[in-house]
């Protein structure tokens, strides 16, 4: 006979074994005999324990605060709503075949009638209370699934039982139902089983989903001697017949479900660019937004988000151009084969409607490093280069980017076909723009057709961008200009939509 007899350790499980030892255990193999005490032998047998499961980083707490990166968008949480509360086996108050005699029997009397009862006159006997249910709302003051790391399991509370003595009384209540658990999570996520189904998309703060729903509460039954219970019925279904019946008293469990939560950031624009262009100093610049600045890679780990503040152009329309900009970490070549910091941060562009590609103007080769992102946003996604776009080349107050400004103007024009529709014509701020009615493309070649199928495509062959811009976030030199040309390129998204 073997048997478990000490509770597990970390991977290995203690056997003990009396008279033999089955076969399929080899000791050689899996364990080595450990002790032999009173003809007991003991094998301690080291298992391998599922390696599929991924460990928590919220065992490892530094590695949140070191990489918060790889974790902030994407979490699995297991949530239970609560058990409802019980009912009761209550037994009706003595009673008295005589007449009431005395002012004490007549109160008695009195009180009984005041049970309550429904329109047909049967009695109303309390109900535990429901337990919590489980409720996932968008907050706006989050903005990251971190928090879920350390803490990835919540449970509603159960409903109250039904406060009785066994005697059914007029002052009888319903067992409290439990507050429902309502969890904050950011404007943006997805709420999944786990590898399952989706639940909902919390796009909008305040939109919410019902996860999990609270246990209903049990019933009261009035126990009754068999003689009397035919009387009793006539007036009340609620009457125990069997001890059957008492399993109604209990209340129902909560359910339990494993969700996966994942972030997928809600902006208008996303920036994209090398490390180092200038992302987050464009987003200080045009917004209230304080991203880390550094003359160094990788500054930015996770998504930052500012509000650009709406068009003064427009008049009292002016609160409709308000738009929110997201400042991605930088990508660099190969990000697809998980160089830098990889690419699994661009699926925060997936909401964006208009991109804006932030180049270092001054740069060794600004082409090339267009290219290399444009490269790198069509491996993840193909769709994402059919998107709305302008170039902004930035670093203009360094002359080596001013001097180059007009001919890397020209080569980024010629990386594009000219969109279907007609778009705009000529810059009211001088920026350069598509030319619609252009017969071919900038260098005079015949204009490529988007029909294409999406693996041949080449970066060529993907739309030019609305605009190139050249400016200085740092110095301030032509942001108001670029901002014009962002507000344009929303309208036109908002037009196309
Ligand atoms: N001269 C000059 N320097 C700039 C300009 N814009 C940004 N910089 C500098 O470039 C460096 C990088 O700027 P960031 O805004 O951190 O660049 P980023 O693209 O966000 O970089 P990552 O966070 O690595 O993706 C900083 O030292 C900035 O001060 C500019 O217009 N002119």
């Amino acid at each position: 006979m073997v048997s478990l007899i000490s509770p597990p350790p970390s991977t290995s499980y203690l056997f003990r074994h009396k008279s033999s030892f089955y076969g399929t255990v080899l000791p050689e193999r899996c364990g080595q005999v450990s002790q032999n005490l009173n003809n007991i032998r003991y094998y301690a047998i080291s298992c391998r324990l599922s390696t599929r499961v991924k460990e928590s980083p919220a065992q490892k707490p530094n590695t949140l605060i070191k990489e918060p990166h790889k974790y902030f968008d994407q979490v699995i949480i297991t949530v239970r709503s609560g058990d409802g509360g019980h009912g009761a086996v209550l037994n009706m108050p003595n009673q008295r075949a005589s007449k009431p005699q005395g002012k004490h029997e007549k109160e008695k009397l009195r009180r009984k009638s005041l049970f309550k009862r429904d329109f047909g006159g049967s009695l109303i006997l309390p109900v535990g209370g429901h337990g919590g249910d489980v409720v996932i709302y968008a907050d706006e003051g989050k903005d990251s699934l971190l928090e879920f790391h350390t803490k990835n399991r919540y449970n509603a509370k159960r409903g109250g039982n039904v406060a009785a003595m066994g005697v059914l009384t007029a002052q009888l209540h319903d067992g409290l139902s439990a507050p429902t658990l309502r969890i904050p999570v950011p404007p943006g996520t997805v709420v999944k089983r786990k590898r399952g189904t989706l639940l909902a998309d919390l796009a909008r703060p305040g939109d919410e989903v019902l996860v999990a729903r609270g246990g209903q509460g049990g019933i009261s039954l009035v126990e009754m001697p068999e003689h009397s219970r035919k009387k009793l019925m006539a007036l009340t279904t609620n009457v125990m017949r069997d001890d059957s019946d008492k399993v109604l008293a209990v209340g129902q469990p909560g359910e339990e479900v494993s969700l996966e939560l994942i972030l997928r950031v809600v902006a208008d624009v996303g920036l994209v660019g090398l490390p180092n262009a200038g992302k987050s100093t464009l987003l200080s610049a045009t917004t209230l937004a304080r991203p880390d600045i550094a003359d160094y890679p990788f500054t930015t780990l996770m998504p930052n988000l500012g509000r650009l503040d709406g068009d003064p152009s427009l008049g009292p329309q002016m609160y409709s151009s308000e738009a929110t900009l997201a400042d991605l970490p930088g990508l660099i070549e190969g990000a697809h084969l998980g160089k830098g910091l990889g690419r699994n941060f661009l699926r925060h562009l997936r909401r964006t409607r208009l991109l804006v590609h932030v180049v270092d103007a001054a740069a060794e080769n600004p082409v090339n490093d267009y290219r290399t992102v444009k490269e790198e946003l069509r491996m993840y996604n193909p769709d994402y280069l059919e998107r709305p776009y302008i170039v902004v080349l930035n670093k203009i107050d360094l002359p080596e980017a001013k001097d180059r400004l007009p001919s890397l103007t020209e080569e980024i024009m010629k990386l594009g076909v000219d969109r279907p529709s007609s778009e705009p014509e000529k810059s009211s701020t001088g920026a350069v723009q598509q030319q619609s009615s252009e017969g071919g493309n900038a260098d005079g070649s015949s204009p490529r057709v988007l029909t294409k199928d999406k693996k041949d495509k080449d970066i060529e062959d993907y739309p030019r961008p609305l605009a190139i811009v050249g400016v200085s976030v740092l110095k301030g030199i032509r942001v108001d200009e670029m901002l014009k040309e962002i507000r344009a390129g929303l309208r036109k998204c908002r037009g196309a939509n």
